[in-house]
């Protein structure tokens, strides 16, 4: 499972890369360099655009120079930038410094004192200013370079990180960051990348693997972890020849209220939809209708006229969704109350059920071990209060599930999934899963695969990148915005079938290319994450 490690733990890797392969630094610069190099060059072809690259004195900034070296023995129409920000050199940014001069390449010298390049919107601009050793916020001269790098609108493609966003801390001043559009960082992802706070210093990004120390990355301990395809595949169960319904269980809904049927038909629909033996769907009668109707295939189960009252469940469920479509109303908060005092059966609690708990917290002590939350950001901020920034929300999120031992599902782009103080970001979905009701197809996707006797935590995992992945899919007919909640569970067919197939092989550019193969695309053998 792609781990995410911190800074520490990253120049510690290179120092393993470098003592176990008996290579230098310099080497390993020059690899890392070469690699972004190629992945320019695969795109550009040798576009005769110009490129701009602007480089500190750091290691990030010899990063730069390997780059430009290469790209203008290739021919490329380059400039190259050094900011000449302070006395701190690195020696291999140094030793990269005269290999250019070496090729007849002198690096113009951005001086307070100097006017800054003009850069078009038509150029390309490599931002190798700062990656991991960010200590401080950019002021001055650094500040007045990102300032006008993002001011040109040009393709801003960053090095590592863009420059002026930390590892592991908050931005304080948003206009010194380097906004790009696309950035190369090394080895594994960062947690910078994931946080909705960090939006708009990088549009995508991708890991390049720069072949740090497999052992010492295996053995590096970390509690964020970035969940992708092998990560949920191996979890899937194939159904045998022999089996019936009644070994998939049998997931209850509990919710709805009148004018909000609909939340518990798409519940049950995906709980059904993803494989549960049965499903029923306890409600005010003024439902009844509307869902023997719209999910012929479930069960029905009244309580009071117009909202949840009485909780009065008489069946033997598996485990019990509750919350989606549910209200505030009094009597259901009372009833809620003493169903919790009562219930022993695992939980997926979404919506008004975390709604409820947000105003009387005392009733999380009622929830149920391993049982699911499933709370967007505003329903999690009523449950745990403001957070300072994104960072201290992931502490939160942490804390609580660990108190509590619950597993919590942080929706959002890269939803968190919390269990026993580790953190698991999805990698699947986009923009076409904000539609209403998208939230009441997760819970019932995650109670169908409880009932199904998934660990609630597998089941976490798998529903939230399955239903990630439907809206991926999905994008071959559709667009974000005609993409609504039934979507989703329409394609989880599609979704299920793209996990248990074999990825195909990828052959590189140049491998590719030597074979007088057919051309591999530009976009093969990287991950891309939009
Ligand atoms: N394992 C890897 O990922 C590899 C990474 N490489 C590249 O190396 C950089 C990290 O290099 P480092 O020299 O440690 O840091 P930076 O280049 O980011 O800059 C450090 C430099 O700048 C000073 N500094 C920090 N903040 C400020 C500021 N606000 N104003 C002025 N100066 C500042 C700091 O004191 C240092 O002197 C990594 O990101 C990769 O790009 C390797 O190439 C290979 C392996
Ligand atoms: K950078």
């Amino acid at each position: 499972m792609p781990k995410i490690l911190s800074v520490k733990q990253l120049y510690a890797a290179d120092t393993a890369t470098v003592k176990k392969n008996d290579i230098s630094f310099i080497d390993l610069m020059e690899h890392v360099g070469t690699l972004c190099f190629q992945w320019i060059h695969d795109r550009l072809q040798g576009d005769p655009i110009t490129i701009q690259i602007f480089c500190g004195t750091g290691n990030n900034g010899g990063d730069g120079l390997v780059i430009a070296r290469h790209l203008k023995q290739y021919g490329y129409n380059v400039k190259t930038h050094i900011i000449n920000c302070g006395n701190d050199r690195s020696e291999v940014f140094l030793k990269n410094y005269d290999r250019l001069k070496e090729i007849g390449v002198w690096a113009e010298m951005i001086t307070c004192e100097s006017e800054l390049p003009a850069v078009s919107e038509n150029d390309m601009v490599v931002d190798a200013i700062f990656g991991l050793g960010l200590s401080r916020k950019p002021e001055n001269l650094i500040k007045k370079v990102i300032e006008h790098i993002n001011g040109s609108n040009a393709f801003v493609l960053s090095i590592d990180f863009p420059s002026g966003l930390y590892a592991e801390k908050s931005v304080t001043d948003t206009v010194s960051v380097v906004k790009a559009y696309h950035t190369l960082t090394f080895q594994t992802p960062k947690l910078a990348f994931l946080l909705p706070e960090n939006r708009y210093y990088t549009k995508t990004w991708e890991v390049l693997d720069i072949g740090l120390d497999a052992e010492y990355i295996y053995n590096a301990k970390t509690d964020n972890y970035l969940l992708y395809k092998q990560d949920i595949k191996p979890m899937y169960r194939f159904r045998e020849k022999f089996s019936h319904k009644g070994e998939f269980g049998h997931a209850v809904i509990i919710g709805g209220s009148y004018g909000k049927m609909g939340a518990v038909t798409l519940s049950t629909k995906a709980a059904i939809s993803i494989g549960s033996g049965l499903v029923t769907a306890h409600i005010p009668q003024c439902g009844y209708q509307i869902i023997q109707t719209s999910v012929p295939e479930i069960m029905v189960e009244v309580d009071a006229e117009n909202e949840m009252q009485k909780f009065d469940i008489n069946i033997n469920a598996t485990v019990i969704g509750i919350g989606v479509g549910m209200g505030t109303h009094i009597e259901t908060v009372k009833g809620f109350t003493e169903f919790l005092n009562k219930n022993k059966v695992p939980l997926v609690l979404d919506a008004d059920a975390l709604n409820i708990i947000s105003k009387n917290k005392e009733l999380l002590k009622l929830v149920p071990e391993n049982s699911v939350l499933t709370p967007h950001p505003k329903e999690f901020e009523r449950l745990v209060g403001k957070w300072k920034n994104d960072y201290d929300k992931l502490k939160k999120l942490r804390s609580l599930s660990k108190k509590h031992k619950i597993i919590i599902v942080l929706k959002g782009a890269y939803s968190a999934i919390a269990h026993e103080g580790a953190l698991f970001f999805n990698s699947t979905g986009n923009p076409a899963l904000s539609t209403a009701g998208s939230g009441d197809v997760l819970t019932g996707i995650i109670t169908g695969l409880i009932a199904q006797n998934y660990h609630p935590f597998e089941a976490a995992k798998m529903g939230v990148y399955l239903h990630g992945k439907t809206s991926e899919l999905a994008m071959k007919t559709k667009v974000y915005e005609t993409f609504i909640a039934s979507d989703i569970i329409d394609y989880l067919s599609s979704a299920i079938m793209d996990l248990l197939m074999k990825e195909p092989k990828v052959v590189p550019q140049k491998e590719a290319e030597s074979k007088n193969d057919k051309k591999a695309k530009p976009d093969e053998g990287t991950e891309m994450y939009i």
